[in-house]
């Protein structure tokens, strides 16, 4: 199947009007990636030598300032695509008078918003990977070329606001409070009004449309002014950025025909340009698109919708037949277990299809060593037990016989990930929380490169909320706890979850298993989330009743 990729009006219509470009384009060249860029790719990122075909179909409109609505599977690259795409954009200047003459001064070009921290520095990872390696980069070059604003106790903003009041970046990633909080404590800091681009990633997760509901026009509305009153940091960061162009555009399209005239003669001030909109993720639920195109009023002119190839037909699994030996998301090469832990035990969900079992080292990339957060202050023993101890050991036999060197335990968000990595620790488990940051000029987990052979395998701890856009490229397995957290029926959010924890592993075509534990009460919505997503689970062979 072919990649699609069309154009929408952006206002009323969710109709297509036309086929854009063809896909004869095939480097990064020809796609408009600066030559600097593309050879700083090559250097760091030597594998990566052609786009994909998705990146192929919205790198070059992104290059045009065209809005950009991207969808495809977790792990191909859009994230990284938009970034090549906006390190190649050209840089936003302005002009400021000062005692009597005017200089020239750089502006921030786009900002990249992001649902949480740990994407914030992994993108920031990449640019400093690209941009000379570590050794010989100073930080204030980097700061030319890109920033973090988080909000984060070690790194308070106001040292964040300090650095991007002195220097601009060309692009400035930040999560959305932060980006709000700095916007209300110094609106000149961000300088939206000459933004060139604004990318949303994760774009789901972090704008929160209202879902139709036919049967209750009553509830919905309801719903839909409880949203407008509490709207979220993301929503109201656009409608600051977008809202004044979209009422500016439609006063023009009233004014009369002499303005206009004027306007176009340069008597009158033209309107100023809005910033062009990129939005992605891997799910993209219908009442989204709507609120986007129809209800937003983000998009001041069209909008460019791509979505990436179908990896795997719709498949649902039936008893008695035998499934292929992977099917899934995110990669065509992740399998799906799920384990019911009881008193009495730990058993596959019912209805797994049996599979032979892969090699170990399958897909794993050399590791190094990381960071141990985990000896500091121990306050969090003082909190009840995050795990109880038959999903803790059935997590401990899991991560013990089949991980090779590093694997995810993702938890709840209201979890306290340090007394898990507490628990596992005392299971004699090697656990530490995910930390993506760079401490000082030191290596990261993303970017680590080094041979991890004969080291002790690893298991990160992280949260649900965490997880989005993650690129850990060494994971081999995720293990999932309190996916369905008590709640009887899982809500279209919670499978979305699911597709995007289990997109951690599987990424550009490696090797990856992603193993859930339920509780017997839950193992029924387990199997229906997982049939709505076309997704069979697999034996897994540890836990087998005839091993
Ligand atoms: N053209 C390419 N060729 C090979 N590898 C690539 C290419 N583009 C990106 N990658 C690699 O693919 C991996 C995933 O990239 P990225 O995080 O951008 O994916 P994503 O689609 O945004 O994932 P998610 O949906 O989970 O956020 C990264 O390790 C990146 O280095």
């Amino acid at each position: 199947m072919s990649h699609a990729s069309e154009v929408y009006l952006a206002s009323k219509h969710d109709g297509t009007v036309s086929r854009s470009h063809d896909l004869a384009q095939r480097s990064f060249i020809d796609l408009g990636i600066h030559p600097p860029i593309v050879e700083a790719l090559r250097v760091a990122f030597p594998s990566i030598k052609d786009p994909t075909e998705a990146q192929c179909e919205f790198i070059p409109p992104i290059l045009q300032g065209k809005n950009v609505l991207l969808k495809d599977d977790t792990g191909t690259g859009k994230t990284f695509g938009v970034l090549l795409a906006l390190l190649s954009q050209p840089r936003v200047k302005y002009i400021q008078h000062y005692d009597g003459k005017a200089q020239e001064r750089m502006a921030i070009t786009s900002l990249m918003v992001v649902p949480h921290r740990l994407l914030a520095f992994q993108i920031s990872h990449w640019v400093r990977r690209m941009l000379g390696r570590f050794d010989s980069m100073q930080s204030t070059d980097l700061d030319v070329v890109t920033q973090v604003l988080v909000r984060d106790e070690d790194m308070h903003l106001k040292s964040g606001l300090e650095t991007l009041r002195s220097i601009p970046p060309h692009i400035l990633i930040g999560t959305p409070q932060a980006l709000i909080d700095v916007y209300k404590n110094d609106p000149n800091a961000l300088r939206l009004k000459t933004l060139s681009t604004v990318f949303v990633d994760e774009v789901d997760n972090q704008v929160h449309a209202v879902r139709e509901l036919q049967h209750d026009k009553k509830a919905m509305s309801i719903r839909k002014k409880k949203a407008a009153r509490h709207p979220g940091p993301t929503t109201e960061l656009l409608d600051i950025v977008f809202k004044p162009h979209a009422r500016e555009r439609e006063s023009s399209q009233e004014e009369s025909g002499l303005a206009y005239q004027q306007r176009r003669l340069g008597q009158l001030p033209r309107s100023s340009r809005a910033p062009q909109l990129v939005m992605a993720s891997a799910t993209l639920r219908r009442h989204l698109n709507q609120h986007i195109f129809r209800e937003s009023g983000w998009l001041v002119s069209d909008c460019v919708k791509v979505n990436g190839r179908q990896l795997h037909p719709p498949q649902v699994p039936r008893r008695g037949v035998p499934q292929p030996k992977y099917i899934g998301l995110g990669g065509a090469h992740i399998s799906h277990s799920v384990l019911v832990v009881t008193e009495d035990g730990v058993s596959n969900i019912e209805g797994a299809v049996r599979e032979a079992r892969t090699d170990r080292g399958d897909g794993a990339l050399p590791l190094d060593s990381m960071p141990d957060n985990v000896d500091g202050v121990l306050g969090y023993m003082r909190l009840p037990p995050t795990l109880n101890t038959n999903i803790l050991e059935a997590i401990g036999m899991a991560f013990a016989l089949d991980v090779p060197s590093l694997a995810a335990l993702v938890l709840p968000s209201s979890a306290s990930t340090s007394r898990a990595v507490y628990e596992l620790r005392e299971l004699g488990i090697n656990a530490q929380e995910l930390d993506l940051k760079v401490h000082g000029m030191g290596q990261s987990i993303a970017d680590r490169s080094s041979d991890g052979a004969g080291e002790k395998p690893k298991l990160m701890v992280t949260k649900m909320a965490m997880v989005r856009g993650l690129d850990v490229p060494a994971l081999t397995h995720v293990f999932v706890v309190g996916l369905l957290d008590g709640n009887r029926r899982a809500s279209p959010e919670m499978v979305d979850a699911y597709v995007h924890v289990a997109g951690r592993v599987g990424r550009f075509g490696r090797v990856g298993k992603v193993v859930t534990f339920v509780c017997k009460e839950d193992e029924a919505e387990m199997r229906r989330l997982l049939e709505g997503i076309n997704v069979a689970p697999v034996e897994h062979d540890l836990f087998a009743s005839s091993s």
